[in-house]
């Protein structure tokens, strides 16, 4: 069973604004990106995941319940982390997250217990007497995560959980969830705009761009062999390069790197016997990879940041 399908979603917003078009995909369970530039859709994806707003065409499943008439269900089974700052600065942490677990349904001693668990996975086991208005913004995105997690969810949706946090809070962050998904065996779908940090911790990734998807598969197929070799010397590229382009083929510079297309099954021996003949210390020879950030590489989008790809 998918973790979570959806058949021409769509999504228009009562002021016209198609947040969701014609969605069809499905994915896995595991650790998944929803990754988008901002205003590509992803809160309105996750809103629809939760059975929070109603598509306005097309199915969803989740965890093979449709959030539409079972949207206690699925919350019941979900736990969500949202995006805005949305805790109570006078209450306590333990106190809070002890609140949410009692709102999902918990007795009051397991209520406890499971605030405290929650609160120590994310590690603030220590302060979790402290009022959460004092807590860090780091800390404060780790009570949203605990709250999440509290009544032990087959699936975590996160809403851009680094948000403003530092550049060392976004790793610890980040680390956490991956954990969360491999060590709890809790799916996780994470939402971001930051593609290459995402990247890094997922399985599978939905990637969308104006409501669209542009591609939901595993990150290994999204990174397939190309047909180009990369070449690397120590010294000599220029050399290197007149030598293969004499032998037919048709190299260019990248960098510190010769591409070659791949013409035929020869032309690695071809490539070695030149390296071989001119004498070179070869670093590296090996076929190019797609990269993720290609999938948004059709035309400039300010605000996906992929610099970290
Ligand atoms: N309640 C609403 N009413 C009308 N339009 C909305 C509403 N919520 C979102 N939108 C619009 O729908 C589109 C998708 O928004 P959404 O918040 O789902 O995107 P997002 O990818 O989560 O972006 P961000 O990271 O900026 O939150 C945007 O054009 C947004 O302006």
């Amino acid at each position: 069973m998918s973790l979570i399908a959806t058949q021409s979603l769509t999504k228009t917003y009562p002021g016209g604004v198609t947040a969701l078009a014609d969605l069809t995909l499905s994915v896995e369970p595991g650790v998944i990106g929803l990754v988008g530039a901002n205003g590509a859709g992803k809160s309105t994806m996750i809103k629809t995941l939760l059975g929070l707003l109603t598509p306005t065409s097309g199915q969803v499943r989740v965890l093979g319940l449709d959030p539409v008439t079972a949207g206690e269900e699925v919350r019941s089974r979900v736990g969500y982390m949202p995006e805005h700052d949305c805790l109570p600065p006078d209450m306590i942490a333990a106190e809070f997250v002890t609140h949410m677990a009692r709102m999902s349904g918990l007795p009051r001693t397991v209520a406890r217990e499971r605030a405290s668990e929650a609160l120590r996975h994310v590690g603030l086991y220590e302060e979790r007497y402290r009022q959460i208005g004092g807590y860090s913004t780091g800390m404060k995105q780790r009570v949203k995560l605990a709250q999440a997690l509290v009544h032990d969810p087959n699936l975590l949706l996160l809403d851009e959980p680094t948000n403003g946090l530092d550049p060392a809070g976004r790793d610890a962050m980040l680390t956490l969830i991956h954990r969360i998904g491999t060590e709890f065996g809790i799916s996780v779908v994470v939402c971001s705009h930051l593609l290459g940090e995402i990247e890094r911790i997922c399985d599978s990734l939905i990637a969308i761009e104006g409501g669209r998807l542009l591609r939901a598969d595993r990150i290994e197929a999204m990174t397939t062999g190309t047909d180009v070799l990369a070449i690397e010397v120590a010294e000599g590229t220029a050399e290197l390069l007149a030598a293969l382009a004499a032998r037919g083929l048709a190299p260019r510079e990248e960098g510190r790197l010769l591409l070659v297309p791949l013409a035929d099954e020869d032309t690695y021996d071809l490539i070695l016997r030149t390296v071989a003949e001119l004498d070179l210390p070869l670093h590296r020879l090996d076929q190019r990879r797609h990269r993720v950030a290609e999938l948004f590489a059709t035309a400039p989008r300010p605000s996906l940041e992929a610099s970290h790809v």
